[in-house]
């Protein structure tokens, strides 16, 4: 035998290893520890002493392995060495044991055959390996195995024995055999190793928690599993804690962002929620720069200026008398453009003013979270004073905190009264500073260009204390202040640039289109290679037009451009998508027939951002019966593919309005059978939507002219009235029809017929050629020659 390390050994006689130790020690055999090797001699001087003191396999308790027990303390000469690999298969223990009997039953042990040695039943041979005793023997047959574990050094079959030519008998035992000895047990076999240390391999090993982290971290959430991973723990603990604290939940529940700082404060660990930057939020951009300001880069910036007020207070003439005065002075030639905004000089400084004036557009970037205007001009008509629309602006100035100059305008007028105007607005917290307060009023006629100085003298004062910077180093970023498909130039965008300096050939993602900036034009039509902080450029190179309010962010590449605009056009589709998923019914005209609601859902495309406003406007207010109409999406541009998913899905109308769709759009149109309507003129859009949304309505009848009779002679009689003698010229005349006298052809009574009589009888109906009587109800004054035109009301589908 070769050497085995004393471990081994002790496994092999089911001895701890420091038994076997101790043992050695006794037989004077040094050994360190249970890796120490032991050689064949005192192996077999152990074999000697454990011989007589060995233990029993301790997880199988049947009878069988008592009697292994008490079989291996006999020594006997066929007991095969340890060093058989033979495993123990599997079994049910004692099955060929009777059970009844037990042991009583079975011919003495001795006269059995070869037994294992020490290792009890785990030794035994399997039932197949051809190591089991041969039936000839006479002697219990065991089972071949026990379900003992598997020994590595478990013996070998004494294979003398003939051992592997006979079968092992089993069929003569119940194979339940050895269950009743188990449960009963044997108590003096089992006695033999009371007070002996066992062998427990399937002792669990108690398991030493790993260290808990000092910190974790988290996006948005957890589940019960994935915070157990985080910290180390199993699943269940965290349970058990949630439970604790009153939250049940399972092991795949996530968990927010308390919950899990509840389970980590129980297990004194930090929690950190990880911040991820979308890179698709243009806004990033936007944060970024406030981040990253390098104020030594920075320069003053001109401020952006918005004018508001009341309708015909003077909006429209002041911007014309600033741009006038100033534009066309200092910039000899140009020819101005109207491309939503423009800048005019003074002094040396620019002013950048918003071409459109009113708070609609005003709010409506406000609403897509642009911040664009630096000051608001509030014109207020001296001879006017503040009205409805004056309280409006100062409201939307106010709420996007928006420093307010208030021009007196009209104050040409010999009714101007610009006190009332200051005392007026007194009442909406604007206070002149005449009276005490804050706020800046200046005096103007916007007509004959009066106060226009001091009023610009005045921006420039709020800007100066506003302390407007921009860092013209850094590449662009800003909103858009207009956008049309132009036919010539496909789509062109004005972009007010907010930060950094926009370049010829910028990569640029644009709301949710992108592309490179081809060309850019000035206000005044010049076209520029480069253009700084707050300043008014009309772009082309975009691959769609983008909306009034959308930002814009100029990148490093154009790569990197592609994928951000083609993901947030992507993401826009998908939104869209998701909304009309919410208002969309299966079928919106059964919906409509059936449910109280009737909406007619549209997707209205133009040329300009102008005109889809305009007549969205006018859209909104048709009103057809209780027919609502709903705008699922507007757009400036050409119908595009994704309109017609959308309107597929929305079972919506397309309406374009001087755009018409592309190929694609042509295309998915046709497949999903979406109605698209063009149109040059906005009211045949609005005639055209109102007869759609008449298809909608509940059936509508419409007249019909069955037949015409004509009246050949009238009778007079008392209680009944007049009885028109008729023949039936046309068609035919029914009892039920109504009737229409037409007296040289010109209708004189619309009403019922009454009664309808051949000869003397009632008839349902009279046809051609035929002649009759006819009564009509509350009509008596028929005359010979009248055409009693008999017509029904028929149920009718308009179109
Ligand atoms: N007398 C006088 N008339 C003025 C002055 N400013 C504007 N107007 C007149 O007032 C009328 C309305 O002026 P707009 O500039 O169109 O007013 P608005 O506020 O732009 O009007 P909407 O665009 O309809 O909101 C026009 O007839 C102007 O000529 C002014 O300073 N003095």
């Amino acid at each position: 035998m070769t050497k085995i390390r004393v471990h081994e050994y002790a496994k092999k006689v089911n001895r701890s290893s420091k038994e076997v130790i101790d043992e050695l020690t006794k037989i004077n055999v040094s050994v360190t520890n249970h890796m120490s090797t032991i050689d064949t001699e005192a192996i077999s001087k152990l074999d000697q002493s454990f011989g007589s003191k060995s233990k029993t396999t301790p997880i199988v308790k049947s009878g069988e392995q008592k009697e292994v027990a008490k079989n291996s303390k006999i020594p006997g000469p066929n007991r095969p060495a340890p060093t058989s690999g033979a495993k123990r298969p599997a079994s049910t223990g004692g099955a060929n044991r009777p059970a009844s009997t037990g042991g009583a039953s079975r011919p003495a042990s001795t006269g059995g055959p070869s037994r294992p040695a020490s290792t009890g039943g785990a030794s035994r041979p399997a039932s197949t390996g051809g190591a089991s005793r041969p039936a000839s023997t006479g002697g219990p047959s065991r089972p071949a195995s026990t379900g003992g574990p598997s020994r590595p050094n478990s013996n070998a079959p004494t294979s003398s024995t003939g051992g592997g030519t006979a079968p092992r008998p089993t069929g003569g035992r119940p194979p339940q055999g050895g269950a009743p000895n188990r449960r009963g047990g044997r108590p003096p076999a089992r006695g033999i190793n009371q007070g002996r240390r066992r062998y427990r391999p399937a002792n669990p090993i108690p398991k030493v928690e790993k260290p808990l982290p000092e910190k974790i971290t988290f996006y948005e959430s957890l589940t019960v599993a994935e915070l157990g991973r985080k910290l180390g723990r199993e699943p269940s603990g965290i349970i058990k804690k949630l439970f604790m604290l009153g939250i049940m939940a399972t092991i795949n529940q996530e968990l927010d962002e308390d919950t899990i700082e509840l389970i980590c404060a129980e297990y004194g660990v930090e929690v950190e929620e990880e911040i991820r930057i979308d890179y698709t939020d243009l806004e990033v951009y936007f944060e970024e720069v406030d981040v990253e300001k390098n104020e030594a880069n920075e320069i003053e910036r001109p401020p952006v200026v918005t004018i508001m007020g009341h309708v015909d207070h003077g909006k429209t003439t002041l911007l014309d008398s600033i741009r006038n005065t100033k534009v066309t002075q200092g910039e000899a030639g140009g020819i101005t453009q109207h491309i939503g905004a423009y800048q005019i000089e003074n002094k040396g400084k620019k002013i950048t003013f918003l071409d459109t004036p009113g708070h609609a557009a005003f709010t409506t970037m406000r609403a897509r979270g642009a911040k664009v205007t630096d000051i608001t001009i509030l014109v207020v008509a001296a001879d006017d004073g503040v009205m409805p629309q004056t309280i409006e602006a100062i409201n939307h100035a106010k709420a996007a905190d928006v420093p307010i100059i208030v021009a007196v305008n009209k104050m040409d007028k010999p009714t101007a009264n610009p006190d009332r105007v200051m005392q007026e607005l007194t009442d909406h917290g604007l206070v002149a500073e005449a009276w005490g307060g804050d706020a800046i009023f200046v005096p103007i006629s916007a007509l004959k260009g009066e106060g226009i100085e001091e009023l610009i003298d005045m921006i420039l004062l709020v800007a100066e204390v506003a302390e407007l910077k921009a860092n013209p180093k850094i590449r662009a970023r800003g909103t858009v202040i207009e956008a049309q498909l132009d036919r010539g130039r496909g789509s062109a965008a004005t972009l007010l640039i907010q930060d950094g300096t926009l370049h010829v050939g910028d990569p640029i993602v644009v709301g949710n289109t992108y592309g490179r900036v081809r060309a850019m034009i000035s206000d005044i039509g010049r076209r520029v290679k480069e253009a700084g902080p707050s300043t008014p450029v009309e772009i082309t190179g975009l691959s769609d037009v983008p909306q009034a309010g959308d930002r814009f962010v100029v990148f490093e590449d154009e790569k990197t451009a592609r994928q951000i605009g083609e993901t947030r056009a992507s993401e826009a589709i998908q939104e869209s998508r998701g909304e009309k998923t919410r208002i969309t019914l299966d079928n919106l005209f059964e919906q409509m027939t059936i449910g109280d609601v009737k909406e007619l859902n549209l997707i209205v495309k133009a040329d300009v951002q102008g005109t889809v406003e305009a007549m969205a406007a006018s859209l909104m207010k048709i009103e057809v019966e209780g027919v609502n109409v709903k705008l699922i999406h507007t757009g400036a541009g050409a119908i595009n593919e994704s309109d017609v998913t959308l309107a597929a899905a929305s079972n919506a109308i397309v309406i374009g309005f001087n755009v018409r769709p592309d190929t694609n759009a042509r295309r998915a149109a046709e497949a999903e059978g979406v109605d698209i309507r063009q149109h040059r003129v906005i009211y045949k859009v609005i005639e055209e939507i109102e007869s759609a949304m008449k298809g909608m309505l509940d059936p509508e009848f419409e007249e019909k002219v069955i037949g015409q009779a004509e009246v050949r002679e009238t009778f007079v009689v008392s209680k009944i009235g007049t009885i028109a003698g008729s023949y039936v010229i046309d068609g035919k005349i029914t009892r039920d029809s109504s009737v229409r006298i037409v007296r040289d052809n010109i209708v004189i009574f619309e009403g019922e017929l009454d009664t309808l009589k051949r000869f003397k009888d009632d008839a349902k109906e009279v046809a051609k050629g035929y002649e009759c009587g006819i009564t009509i109800k509350k009509f008596n004054d028929m005359k010979e020659g009248d055409i009693i035109e008999a017509y029904i009301m028929q149920e009718i589908k308009r179109t």
